[in-house]
């Protein structure tokens, strides 16, 4: 089913998930340097972005799974507040890549997610089996899948099995990072409709974390194009993605081939030489056909511009050609 249009952000109040000026970096290097984004009630947001970006690490921030040496700063709010703990498998909902290693081989799928409904909230077992079938039902699968082991089920079932169990506990929002890389097309695009529509029913926001950006053209109401571990683009999709501002997001759809090629597990990067990590100024300047002197030495900040927001000395408008 199309994607209905997007609410425009404007009309919405306080934003559910506050990340700002999010740094993490390893002994010293900075992999993600200052992200600032908000997540709205109910939106799709997609991270998109090369591969090293800090895509990964930006949405294992909000999940409290960044890597042990990786030192953290900056704020991540939900609602306003700390994101803590308890948060994390009840506010919070995760939706790894592989559904495969996400489940345990050993239970029944509707025991992990009356497991997962128990471990947040005190529940009976009976209670707790019902929700989980009720979960299980709402994505399409029924007793006799509910009762089964995840090796018994098909890759598409076990990835619809996932999602349940992200959403059995009513979270507010939910973290996808490449869901359905191990999935084919057909199968990709089921499980996306089904994940975002879930998500809308159960009034859940979505961050996706993709690199299929067809599919996010598809599914997200707003996109973050991530450069270099910070944000060089933020607004609605379906301009971010048409009609880009940042020379960097303009490059990368550019090296996307045109032709159908079978389905890729990284984007294809602007062509050039990337600038070297710490270098000063903007990183895409070496590769920007755009970049003066000010570029090589100052590093823009994001601004909103003609509606969305742009870290660039020299963005597009929204009618130039590129
Ligand atoms: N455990 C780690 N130790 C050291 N550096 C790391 C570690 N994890 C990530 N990094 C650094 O952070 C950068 C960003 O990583 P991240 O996984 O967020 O990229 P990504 O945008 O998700 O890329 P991909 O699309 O390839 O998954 C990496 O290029 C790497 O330099």
């Amino acid at each position: 089913m199309p994607k209905p249009p997007p609410t425009p952000p404007r009309s919405r109040p306080e934003p559910l998930l506050t990340v700002d000026g999010l740094r993490i970096s390893f002994s010293g290097t900075e992999a993600v340097r200052g992200v600032t984004f908000e997540v709205y009630a109910g939106e799709v947001l997609a991270l998109v972005g090369e591969s090293g970006a800090g895509k990964s690490l930006t949405a294992r921030a909000l999940l409290g799974m960044v890597p042990r040496a990786a030192t953290v700063t900056g704020r991540v709010l939900l609602r306003g507040a700390p994101v803590t703990p308890a948060d994390l498998g009840r506010r919070i909902a995760r939706i790894p890549q592989d559904a495969q290693s996400a489940l345990s081989p050993v239970h029944r799928v509707e025991d992990q997610l009356a497991l997962a409904a128990r471990s947040v909230r005190p529940l009976r077992r009976a209670e707790a089996r019902a929700l989980a079938r009720r979960a299980l039902a709402e994505v399409g699968l029924g007793p006799e899948a509910a009762a089964a082991r995840p090796h018994a089920l098909s890759g598409g079932m076990r990835q619809r099995a996932v999602i349940a169990t992200a959403l059995v506990n009513g979270p507010e929002l939910v973290v996808a990072d490449e869901p359905t890389t191990a999935l084919d097309p057909e199968r990709r695009e089921r499980i996306l409709t089904l994940l975002r529509e879930r998500c809308a029913d159960a009034g859940a926001a979505l961050l996706l974390v993709s690199h299929d950006l067809e599919a996010v053209r598809r599914h997200a109401d707003r996109v973050a194009v991530l450069h270099a571990g910070r944000v060089a683009e933020l607004g609605p999709a379906a301009r971010v993605l048409t009609r880009p501002a940042a020379p960097y997001t303009r490059g990368l759809l550019a090296a996307l081939p045109t032709e159908d090629l079978p389905h890729r597990s990284r984007l294809p990067a602007p062509d050039g030489t990337p600038s070297v990590p710490g270098a000063p100024g903007c990183a895409f300047a070496p590769r920007c056909p755009r970049a003066t002197d000010r570029c090589r030495a100052e590093e823009p900040d994001l601004r909103t511009a003609a509606g969305h927001r742009v870290a660039c000395h020299h963005p597009y408008t929204e009618g130039e050609a590129a």
